[in-house]
């Protein structure tokens, strides 16, 4: 069907525009870039389109020819096409800052036509077309609110507290309720994976939730460098400064980036100054603390530390079950406990990698129809495990088994059958089998020469009374901690 069926000259000048470029442009580049343009007004000779973000400014410069042929041919009254993000709008008041889909311009507005085609418009929006990993406008508007680029997922609600994190956790809930007020700027930083873009966006949603008017800004930092780039190169640098300090709560991730580029410091000390002093909400996220971020000037970095620095430290054994089961939670999957403990014992580093040990999981669990189980996950994550436990070594597991029991290395080698003995030998077995890539009969040698079926009984006993014995699980589990380190 095609974008506009009704005669074009009954139209508004932009809408002509567009129908005859969509005969000119690809279907895909057309329903990205073009139908989430909107008229704006004519002022003098001037067309003015909505953008819905400075993103879209490019088409200016990408389709400029064909717009201009399109003039010609439609012998409009226009010499200039200006796109323009809504709080560039001149016809648009700047109260209404909600994200929310404009108001029709007032002049417009009386044109009898104008809401009718609003409406065509906007049922030939094509539901496939994404934009952010999202469906560009199901319903057939264009969604403001994503243009704050927000994941619906992270939210405070989906945050698992623990104790690396509720420091950080509180600080940014604090923010969020009282915006500039609480502190400003927030500086949350911690490895990767740990959750600070989680609760920047949480900080987004929050604000919004309370203040629905705020217009909140999350940018990385490369973007936001990437953007000054292309204003510079283009001649808008007006237009770039007016968005960014032009927002109620700016939220820039990866501070980190802007290291060694000193026009983007430079720009973002005036940003991060006209914010401040105008009273606007900061919050910056980055991989180090603000003194270790060596390469930033002295007058940036001193600013980063004015507010309250947050850091956010590796989850915890029981945190990282917790997010996995509530991970699998929204995913419609029900994730056994002793599976949980499993994946949150043996994936070390970070919380994404956590995630994505699950995901494979269930994915693979699906593919195969077979149910979520400690078997099922040892054989499905086998390799993901491994990659990250190849250095353990059968003497590093003794000594920490040892240690643990309060006894010698040497006594796990001997032919002591006493309890107090064999639980930590048969512990350290099933450990050596499952965190290095030793055969049963070299198990066997290195526990002072036991035979492979030995080992065998010692891995399976301790695979039973995991599931029966709590302490004993949590034992396993915490020396599994341990070497993982
Ligand atoms: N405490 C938590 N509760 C729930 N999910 C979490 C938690 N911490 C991290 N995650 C999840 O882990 C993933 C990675 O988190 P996020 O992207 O926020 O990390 P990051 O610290 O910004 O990492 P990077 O430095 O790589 O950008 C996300 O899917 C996030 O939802």
């Amino acid at each position: 069907m095609s974008f506009v069926s009704t005669p074009t000259s009954t139209l508004n000048p932009w809408m002509q525009i567009l129908a005859a470029l969509e005969k000119k442009v690809n279907r895909q580049s057309f329903d990205t870039w073009l139908k989430p343009t909107r008229y704006s007004h004519v002022a003098g000779r001037i067309l003015y389109v909505r953008i819905p973000t400075e993103e879209f400014q490019h088409i200016g410069d990408k389709y400029s020819d064909l717009v201009g042929e399109a003039i010609d041919n439609l012998k409009l009254e226009v010499d200039d096409v200006v796109f323009v993000t809504q709080e560039e709008d001149p016809s648009q008041p700047p109260a209404r800052k909600d994200g929310g889909f404009p108001p029709v311009p007032s002049h417009a507005a009386s044109a009898p036509q104008q809401s009718n085609q609003n409406h065509r418009y906007s049922d030939h929006v094509n539901p496939g077309a994404r934009r952010n990993g999202h469906p560009v406008e199901q319903q057939g508007r264009f969604d403001w609110s994503s243009a704050a680029q927000l994941n619906p997922r992270y939210t405070f609600d989906n945050f698992v507290i623990g104790n690396g994190n509720q420091f950080a956790r509180a600080a940014s809930l604090a923010v969020a309720e009282r915006p500039s007020r609480a502190y400003n700027p927030l500086f949350l930083y911690g490895g990767v994976g740990m959750g600070k873009t989680h609760l920047m966006h949480a900080i987004g949603h929050e604000v919004k939730r309370r203040q629905p008017i705020y217009n909140i800004c999350y940018v990385s930092a490369e973007k936001f460098t990437n953007e000054m780039i292309n204003s510079l190169r283009n001649d808008r640098m007006t237009s770039f400064r007016d968005r960014f300090r032009g927002v109620d709560v700016l939220l820039i991730d990866d501070i980190q980036f802007i290291a060694q580029k000193e026009r983007t410091q430079e720009e973002f000390f005036h940003t991060f100054n006209a914010l401040h002093e105008s009273m606007k909400q900061i919050v910056i996220a980055s991989d180090r603390p603000p003194k270790e971020l060596a390469e930033i000037e002295d007058r940036l970095r001193s600013r980063f530390e004015w507010g309250l620095i947050a850091d956010i430290q590796p989850p915890d054994l029981e945190t990282k079950v917790a997010i996995l089961q509530k991970k699998a939670e929204s995913e419609q999957s029900v994730l056994p406990t002793d599976v949980a403990l499993f994946i949150a014992s043996n994936v070390r580093t970070n919380v994404r990698e956590l995630e994505g040990a699950l995901v494979r999981l269930i994915a693979w669990c699906n593919m195969n129809n077979m149910e979520i189980t400690l078997q099922a996950t040892q054989q499905c994550l086998k390799q993901f495990i491994d990659t990250q436990v190849r250095k353990i070594t059968i003497e590093a597991i003794q000594k920490a088994v040892a240690e643990n029991f309060a006894m010698r290395v040497s006594e796990l080698k001997q032919r002591n059958n006493s309890r107090a003995v064999v639980v930590p030998r048969q512990i350290a077995m099933y450990l050596a089998k499952h965190l290095t890539e030793a055969s049963l009969p070299e198990i066997g040698r290195q526990f002072g020469g036991k035979h492979h079926t030995t080992v065998m009984h010692s891995i399976a006993k301790i695979d039973e009374q995991r599931r029966a014995d709590k302490d004993l699980n949590r034992t396993v589990n915490k020396l599994q901690e341990i070497l993982n380190g």
